[in-house]
């Protein structure tokens, strides 16, 4: 990649697992939603992703966009996902196409699908013995307010990619934590995503040739209920981790 590639939400958790795994392989320009209290190493602007023109001003000269930034929280009420996850991500596209963006990377949600969690399915799809598995061709089937919010970034990226040619790729993170899987929780085992393969998925969705893609962004979990085939075969993604191998904070395969 020649230009710089921007990557949104960079004060946060996902934005941190990617600078941790790629901060020497681009040249990054963050934006950070309020000022930072150390000088980052790479080139920054402050600001909101609903003002036009702090957006404008992010886009400017980057070849790529790896758009977080949003309000994370499954519990987020509905002003809240309205205005900072599909009114900024809808003001991200927009000034996207208008620079002359080559592809936009966008941070979708388990929570686009979390409908499919239904109460005869569970617990018995969070273990490796269930073959219910989804693989990113079916219809968002969000549980909550912040999951509408993830399927329609998801379809705003549609739009303008049909559009305007832009290459979009949708991840729908799993469940990210440092160091080793959720303890206690099989739902969050099932979709862990361990730092290094959330930076070398990021990393691949920079690299690959594709028109419009959803993934799915879990390590290869002996536990899982969403496929990464698509995330294989489109992006030749190669994860190194699995939950199955942590007892706890242990590793123990
Ligand atoms: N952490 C996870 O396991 C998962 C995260 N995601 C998605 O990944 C993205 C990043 O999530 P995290 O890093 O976990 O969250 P985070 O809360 O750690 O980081 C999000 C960042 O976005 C910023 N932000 C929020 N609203 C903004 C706005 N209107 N303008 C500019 N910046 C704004 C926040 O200040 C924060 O620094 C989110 O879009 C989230 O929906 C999806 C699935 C799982
Ligand atoms: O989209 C997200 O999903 C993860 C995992 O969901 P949870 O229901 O198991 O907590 C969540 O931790 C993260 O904050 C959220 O953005």
């Amino acid at each position: 990649m020649d230009e710089p590639v921007l990557l949104t939400g960079a004060g946060g958790r996902v934005a941190e697992a990617i600078l941790e795994g790629l901060a020497d392989d681009y040249e990054w320009k963050l934006l950070l939603h309020s000022p930072p209290t150390e000088e980052p190493d790479h080139e920054f602007i402050v600001g909101d992703v609903t003002d036009e023109s702090t957006v404008r001003e992010a886009v400017a000269g980057v070849e790529a966009i790896i758009h977080l930034a949003g309000d994370p929280r499954p519990e987020a009420s509905w002003e809240s996902v309205l205005t900072n996850n599909i009114d900024g991500t809808q003001k991200m596209y927009e000034a996207a196409v208008a620079a002359g963006v080559d592809r936009f990377v966008y941070a979708s949600s388990n929570h686009a699908v979390g409908a499919f969690e239904t109460p005869d399915r569970t617990p018995e799809m969070y273990r490796p013995d269930d073959d219910f598995l989804l693989d990113g061709t079916e219809f968002p089937r969000p549980g909550n307010h912040y999951g509408i919010s993830k399927a329609t970034g998801e379809v705003i990226g549609r739009y303008y990619h049909d559009e305007y040619d832009l290459s979009v790729c949708n991840v729908r993170i799993g469940n990210l934590t440092r160091g080793h899987p959720p303890i206690d929780y099989e739902r969050g085992q099932a979709m862990w995503l361990s730092y290094p393969d959330c930076a070398h998925l990021h990393q691949r969705t920079l690299e690959a040739d594709y028109e419009f893609e959803i993934v799915y962004g879990i390590s290869d979990n002996d536990r899982k209920y969403y496929s990464i085939e698509r995330a294989r075969e489109a992006l030749d993604y190669e994860p190194q981790d699995n939950s199955a191998e942590w007892d706890g904070e242990q590793k123990v395969a």
